[in-house]
């Protein structure tokens, strides 16, 4: 029996079983079983081939957005809108049949939006290009999942059905439940809350179908038997999705509210160039970029190239900045100056440690290299102290912007 096969066998069983205390048990061995069947549907081919012809496109920018959504909901229309790079749109469904990146320029920041084709029901298991869709939207920072505002809006419920089964939990955090495998000592299992869905009979019998005989598992939530998994299989992907609902032009005003007032959700019309703005500001928001302009000693911050950190990549700590500027400039940091809403005072004196926040300036102070020579080159020179009188200035520019 193949895989597909024994995923049907395990979820018609699933169905066929009623839900109380006494099934609970199975259940949540059947729901192991089949997390198990999945990750190993997703494995890569034993051919050597990865099967993600023309998909791979290389990371560009401050952060990675991909559309994701049925045939003909107005993806590539909306790629044409928001960056200017031509992807074709046509009446028919299918007419992309490839991964087409372009550049949203927002905020001094570089966005990469990738067009993708349109995927239906069944994608998860290798239907049309699902597979090759799913994997580039793992690789995304946060998905847009475009709708046809104007059809029915189950469609949002199925593309959400096929990301779950491939592991993707949209708008959701990691589970807060410590699991660790040991080599000895049996299964410890604690709480640090009341569970109403979940008891050490239950992780015993889900660790069991994994094989597993001995770890420890706190629950920290009042977390179910579907996030013990999720921990356990380890390989989930958390994204942030927002449900752009494209096409508004041909709906009544009703409509168009209702859309705006459900979460996560954004009306447009890329064709009429409708709430584009809007969708932008929402993107923005939802990815959550942290901009640090950065300062030379005496000098004025670099207000017009920003250096883009993000939680989700590398963080958004003094020690993330450096890493991205050079990956020696965290080994020769001494301290940095902070002006901004991270900051108390201005300058704030801060370690690597020091969470930084959008639009802070940050000037950083080398430690002193007594071999000389390559000083002062780049970014950063090692100075003294910065006189307070320069540094009023510059919390006034710092805030001004
Ligand atoms: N009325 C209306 N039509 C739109 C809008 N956006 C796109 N369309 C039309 O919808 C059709 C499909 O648009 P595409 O951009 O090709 O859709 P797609 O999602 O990229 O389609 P595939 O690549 O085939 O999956 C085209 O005829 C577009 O002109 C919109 O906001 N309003
Ligand atoms: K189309
Ligand atoms: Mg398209």
């Amino acid at each position: 029996m193949g895989i597909l096969e024994k995923i049907k066998e395990i979820e018609a069983e699933m169905a066929r079983t009623q839900k109380n205390k006494a099934t609970e048990y199975h259940l949540g061995q059947l729901k192991a079983k089949l997390a198990k069947l999945r990750t190993e549907l997703q494995a890569p081919p034993k051919d050597g081939k990865g099967g993600g012809e023309g998909f791979e496109v290389q990371k560009y920018g401050d952060g990675r957005v991909a559309l994701i959504g049925f045939p003909s909901v107005g993806k590539s229309t909306l790629l044409t809108a928001l960056t200017g790079t031509k992807s074709e749109a046509a009446a028919y469904e299918f007419t992309t049949l490839t991964c087409i990146p372009g550049v949203i320029h927002y905020n001094e920041a570089k966005i990469q939006l990738l067009d993708l084709p349109g995927i239906i029901e069944g994608a998860a298991e290798g239907k049309g290009r699902g597979r090759q869709v799913i994997a580039v939207c793992k690789s995304a920072d946060l998905l847009l999942m475009v709708l046809d505002a104007s059809k029915p809006h189950g469609h949002r419920e199925i593309l959400t059905r096929e990301l779950e089964s491939v592991g993707v939990r949209l708008n959701r955090r990691p589970p807060s439940i410590y699991f660790k495998k040991k080599k000895t000592g049996g299964i410890s299992f604690s709480s640090t809350v009341p569970l109403t869905r979940m008891d050490d009979k239950l992780c015993h019998r889900i660790l069991q179908e994994y094989k597993i005989h001995n770890a420890e598992v706190l629950f920290r939530e009042d977390a179910d038997m579907d996030d013990l998994i999720d921990v356990i299989e380890g390989n989930r992907r958390y994204t942030r999705c927002l449900y752009v609902y494209n096409k508004i032009d041909v709906c009544s005003i009703e409509e168009v509210d209702m859309i705006a007032r459900m979460p996560h959700s954004i009306p447009c019309s890329a064709f009429q160039n409708l709430n584009m703005g809007g969708l932008l500001e929402r993107m923005w928001d939802s990815m959550a970029l942290v901009r640090v302009y950065t300062k030379k000693v005496g000098g004025k911050p670099d207000f017009a190239d920003p250096v883009v950190l993000s939680a989700d990549r590398g963080g958004t700590k003094v020690e993330s900045l450096c890493n991205q500027i050079h990956r020696t400039l965290a080994a020769d940091f001494l301290y940095a100056l902070v002006w901004g809403t991270s900051s108390k005072h201005y300058p704030q004196r801060c370690g690597l440690s020091h969470q930084l926040e959008d639009e802070d300036v940050v000037q950083i102070v080398k430690k002193k290299v007594t071999t000389g020579g390559e000083e002062g080159r780049g970014r950063f020179k090692t100075t003294k102290k910065e006189p307070a009188r320069i540094a009023d200035r510059e919390k006034k520019a710092a805030l001004k912007t």
